[in-house]
């Protein structure tokens, strides 16, 4: 049996009043990838956050790591979180966010060109992000995400503005993030990037 590496149990969450997660419980080993799938408003994004200890749970528990999550630079050097666009540095470059991601967390996976290259930015690498498109600037956002080592890798609908054939090669990055010996739990309305992973929805219910 693999090292659990994530567990969620039971957990329930309110926002607002409201009933949000209703006792979901989730396990994802050492080297899996599990895609949360649902609806919009299901719970997805809310369920990622309360893995990445940014959302308080109302019931139940959640460990990453052995322990619980905390909002703390300790936890975020073994997990990378892919959610909302950054806030980009005015004045740095494309390349230069890579090389600042890889220079501060240490032992990149692959150096600011070869990521340039991988994520097909090396045209752009010299343009500021926010004048890139926006397909462009996912790719950005994904190339710091997986530049830096990490355990875990956390990814809030990591497909979105991208084309159909960077979707493709997204799925192989994240079946080869996990074949390293990572952990991926990742929100997607992708069917071709859900099928990387298995699936379960934060409400039980799987439609397909
Ligand atoms: N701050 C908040 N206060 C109250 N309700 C909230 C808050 N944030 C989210 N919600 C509600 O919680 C529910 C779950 O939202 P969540 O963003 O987790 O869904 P999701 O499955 O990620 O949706 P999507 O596919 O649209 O990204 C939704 O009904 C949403 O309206």
């Amino acid at each position: 049996m693999s090292e659990a590496i994530i567990v969620a149990h039971e957990v329930s969450v309110e926002l607002g009043g409201n009933p949000v997660l209703a006792g979901v419980s989730l396990t994802a080993s050492r080297g899996e990838v599990v895609a949360l799938v649902g609806p919009n408003g299901s719970g997805k994004s809310t369920l990622l956050r309360c893995l990445a200890g940014l959302q308080p749970v109302t019931g139940g528990h959640v460990t990453v790591l052995g322990a619980e999550p905390v909002d703390e630079a300790a936890f975020w050097r073994q997990v990378a979180l892919m959610g909302d666009e950054p806030a980009w540095y005015p004045g740095l470059t494309g390349r230069e966010h890579l090389e600042l991601m890889a220079a501060v967390h240490g032992e990149s996976r692959m150096t600011a060109d070869e990521a340039l290259e991988l994520f097909g930015l090396d045209g752009r690498a010299d343009a500021s992000p926010l004048n890139l498109s926006t397909g462009q600037r996912q790719r950005l956002h994904l190339a710091a995400t997986l530049i830096r080592p990490s355990r875990v890798l956390l990814l809030d609908e990591p497909e979105r503005g991208l084309d159909a054939a960077f979707r493709t090669r997204l799925g192989v990055l994240v079946e080869e993030y996990a074949a390293e010996g990572g952990t991926v739990v990742m929100a997607t309305h992708d069917p071709e990037l859900a099928g990387r992973g298995r699936r379960m929805s934060p409400t039980g219910q799987l439609t397909s």
